[in-house]
């Protein structure tokens, strides 16, 4: 998704250029664990919104996930572009052949 793309630019621009108030600088300056957590928490109410049926408050709280994923990959040194390889290469395959499926 090219708006992926779009954030994680930001994310890089932040981490380059320190930007007063920045969400992205405060989680890259306390580093992986808080980022880790974050993720953790989003996954969580994401789940918690699922369950509920909004679509709404569900779509928010996967955006919220997407960008803390992002800034963990940042930190792990993952772009999108390996992700996008990624499910390339198990598209082309015509799936993911990892684990046996039900
Ligand atoms: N997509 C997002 C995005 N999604 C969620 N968030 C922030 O994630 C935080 C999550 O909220 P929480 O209440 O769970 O966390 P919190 O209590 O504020 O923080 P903690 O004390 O828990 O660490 C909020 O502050 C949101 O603003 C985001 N912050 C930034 N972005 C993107 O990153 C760009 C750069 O943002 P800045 O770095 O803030 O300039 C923005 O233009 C957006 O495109």
């Amino acid at each position: 998704m090219e708006i992926l793309e779009k954030v994680y630019k930001i994310i890089q621009r932040r981490a380059a250029l320190r930007e007063e108030g920045s969400y992205t600088n405060y989680l890259l300056d306390k580093g992986l664990d808080k980022i880790l957590k974050k993720v953790g928490e989003e996954a969580s109410e994401t789940i918690i919104a699922a369950k509920n049926g909004e679509k709404t408050e569900f779509a928010g709280e996967i955006a919220d996930l997407q960008y803390h994923l992002l800034v963990m990959m940042y930190n792990l040194g993952l772009t999108p572009a390996d992700i996008e390889q990624e499910l390339n290469n198990r598209f082309a395959k015509g799936g993911f052949h990892g684990r046996a499926r039900k």
